[in-house]
């Protein structure tokens, strides 16, 4: 009974996402198929020369259920079936197909280059990777939960009334922490493949994507926050590197 009232007073304060963005069988699905993807790469670890394949498949999986996820969660106004991030862009899709097929090739070519216990060299960076994929993931999801309502996939252009600046939490040491996250996991996603060319690759086009981005974003944010953009934006760095 209490919980029916209180379910009715989230209606009633429209906490809860619009249905007609969240398409319920369309959000089974993609779980579904995102939850099938996390299993087979975790089970099939045991039986597969080529492990760190494996790892870059949980981490993607990991990623796309955990947008969605955290903006149902703790952003629910903004969450639709978009948030699962699949549909990214198509640099977004190229990339990873590209480092797929770098993997594909080198594996077949040099498969000594791609497992995981061919060398010391191979150990460590795949090492480095887990950690990095690791790590990125846990500040993009931390920086979404701190962001709350005032985060969202697409950059506002327009203040809404419940947009506040956020400068607490892992904003008062990162001043584009999911960016900086986001970039920290997909470089891991590359050294966890041991992918030399894409890794290259990653590095300069996730340095002009977000270079691009956090400054159209940081435009808005000024005319939104004014003084107290300036104020935050000279005490707190992006940290992404030559940025
Ligand atoms: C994809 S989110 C990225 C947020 C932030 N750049 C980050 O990396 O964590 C984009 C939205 O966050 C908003 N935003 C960015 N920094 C913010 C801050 N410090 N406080 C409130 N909103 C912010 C922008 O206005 C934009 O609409």
């Amino acid at each position: 009974m209490e919980n029916s009232s209180k379910i009715r007073q989230h209606c009633m304060n429209d906490i809860y996402p619009d249905i007609r963005d969240n398409v319920p069988h369309e959000i089974a699905e993609t779980s579904f198929g995102l939850g099938i993807l996390f299993g087979v790469a975790l089970g099939s670890i045991p039986f597969l020369q080529f492990k760190p394949f494996n790892l870059y498949i949980l981490s993607l999986a990991l990623f796309h259920f955990l947008e969605y996820y955290i903006t149902a969660k703790y952003n629910p106004k903004k969450v639709n079936s978009q948030s699962f991030l699949l549909n990214n862009g198509i640099e977004y899709t190229m990339a990873h197909v590209v480092a797929v097929l770098e993997f594909l090739l080198e594996g077949y070519f040099c498969p000594k280059l791609k497992a995981y216990n061919s060398s010391k060299f191979c150990q460590v960076f795949t090492v480095i990777g887990i950690i990095s994929v690791v790590v990125g993931q846990l500040i993009r999801s931390l920086a979404m939960y701190t962001a709350g309502k005032s985060f969202s996939h697409n950059i506002k252009i327009k203040k809404e009334k419940d947009h506040t600046l956020v400068t607490h939490g892992v904003y008062s040491w990162l001043r584009h922490p999911s960016y900086f996250g986001f970039y920290l996991w997909a470089l891991g996603t590359q050294l966890t493949l041991l992918n030399p060319i894409t890794f290259i690759g990653f590095c300069i086009v996730l340095h002009q994507f977000f270079s691009r981005r956090i400054s159209f974003e940081e435009r808005h944010l000024l005319d939104f926050f004014g003084q107290d953009y300036v104020k935050y934006k000279q005490s707190v760095k992006i940290w992404i590197p030559f940025m």
